[in-house]
């Protein structure tokens, strides 16, 4: 069975009253990757939310860390007018994995879906989505599968473990991980899968919550660049922007990085705070200040009036941001690059941690100088 035009598709919007039928008309495309079995072919439509933009070729001058320079192996940018064909699969529905599933599924894909806590699939079982008992069972149903694990540690073990992805997995199926993990654990899968004749691309994601749902993520991706162009039409529908930075370890090393610089900006920012409440200023105030100045970021005016309020509605859990610290500490130490700031910065994350903040947004950080402040004071 083909899509042809979104009615026949497995999921219709109770939402909304345009559906996927009043999508632009739709260019077809024969699958890149074979189909190992005789599952439905269903095309998903590019849809309006998630515009293509041809990324900049931002690219590292060199990366020590994986030896590899990548300029001579970027692809271009997958072949306008051409979709996705095949099953998706989706494994991890946490906050991000949940609403880029839905997307997915809102698009008219044919998704399957697994969570270790199965009752999170069920909104989107209840709405066309199929339920895989494993990891194994989703990869095995399949063309490609993307995903969306908390850590190194759980994204090894969703891929690798026993009923893992990798067991599922054959020529012609790809695998594609978009949870944040440093690039050893990437490379250790990327090998799994290969071992098993698929194909695999890391592809962490910079962009939060509200962007998962609002199909606006970046996508920071290296490996197979076939499965690349690939899954172009899916990274397309579940984000704004995608990079394609050559070898794997450079995705996982760019969303590293730039999680680094966001971990500490949010705890200069927590300091800010406090020190113009204790001298006393209205950090209201401040946060108006700097968000007409040169330093604006879009982070400061969106988390700063609940963190005034002692409110931390969570977005991206502390923990997660103290991970990435945690990750960006092992990258540092691999090329002897100094990060004393990012370094200082997570020790702020880990006392955030000891205080049951874990699960907070990671704004909640600056708990810990206003616990710092207050014991000085004593
Ligand atoms: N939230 C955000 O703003 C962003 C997060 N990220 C990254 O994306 C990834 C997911 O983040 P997010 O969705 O926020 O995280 P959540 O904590 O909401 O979800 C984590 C997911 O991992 C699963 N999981 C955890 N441990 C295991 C395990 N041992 N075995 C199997 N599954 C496991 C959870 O399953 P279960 O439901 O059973 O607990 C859940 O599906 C992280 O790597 C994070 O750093 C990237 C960009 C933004
Ligand atoms: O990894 C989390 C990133 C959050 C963001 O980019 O806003």
């Amino acid at each position: 069975m083909r899509y042809s035009g979104g009615t026949s598709g497995p999921y219709r919007d109770p939402f909304s009253s345009s559906s996927a039928s009043s999508s632009p008309s739709l260019a077809l495309r024969e699958p890149l990757l074979p189909s190992p079995m005789a599952a439905p072919s269903i095309l998903c439509p590019r849809i309006p939310i998630a515009p293509l933009r041809r990324p900049s070729l931002l690219l590292p001058r060199s990366f020590s860390a994986f030896a590899s320079p990548v300029s001579s192996r970027l692809p271009d940018e997958a072949p306008k007018g051409k979709e996705f064909s095949g099953s998706v699969g989706f494994l991890g529905l946490g906050i991000m994995g949940s609403p880029m599933a839905l997307n997915l599924l809102k698009a008219g894909c044919d998704v399957t879906v697994w969570n270790r806590t199965k009752s999170k699939c069920d909104h989107l079982i209840s709405l066309g989505a199929k339920f895989g008992s494993s990891p194994a069972e989703v990869t095995s149903s399949c063309n490609v599968t993307f995903a969306m694990l908390a850590d190194p540690g759980s994204a090894l073990v969703v891929a690798c473990g026993t009923n893992g992805a990798a067991e599922g997995m054959g020529p012609g199926k790809g695998y594609v991980d978009v949870s944040t993990v440093d690039g050893a654990t990437s490379k250790l899968i990327n090998k799994q899968i290969k071992d098993t004749g698929g194909s695999f691309l890391e592809a962490p994601v910079s962009g939060s919550k509200k962007p998962a749902e609002d199909g606006q993520l970046i996508f920071l991706t290296a490996g197979d660049a076939s499965l690349y162009e690939t899954v172009a039409p899916l990274l397309d529908i579940m984000g704004k922007l995608r990079f394609y930075l050559g070898d794997v370890g450079n995705g996982a090393a760019m969303k590293i990085v730039v999680n680094m610089i966001m971990g500490s900006m949010m705890a200069s920012f927590s300091e800010g705070l406090l020190l113009s409440e204790k001298v006393g200023l209205d950090p209201n105030v401040l946060i108006e200040v700097v968000s007409q100045g040169a330093i604006s970021a879009p982070m400061y005016s969106v988390k700063g009036p609940s963190m005034v309020k002692a409110a931390y509605p969570t977005a991206f859990p502390l923990k997660h941001q103290q991970k990435d610290l945690r990750l960006a500490l092992g990258l540092a130490e691999s090329v002897s690059q100094p990060i004393p700031i990012a370094a200082a910065a997570n020790e702020l994350y880990k006392v955030a941690k000891s205080r049951g903040l874990s699960d907070q947004d990671f704004s909640a950080v600056i708990e810990a100088l206003r616990t710092k402040m207050h014991s000085s004071e004593q």
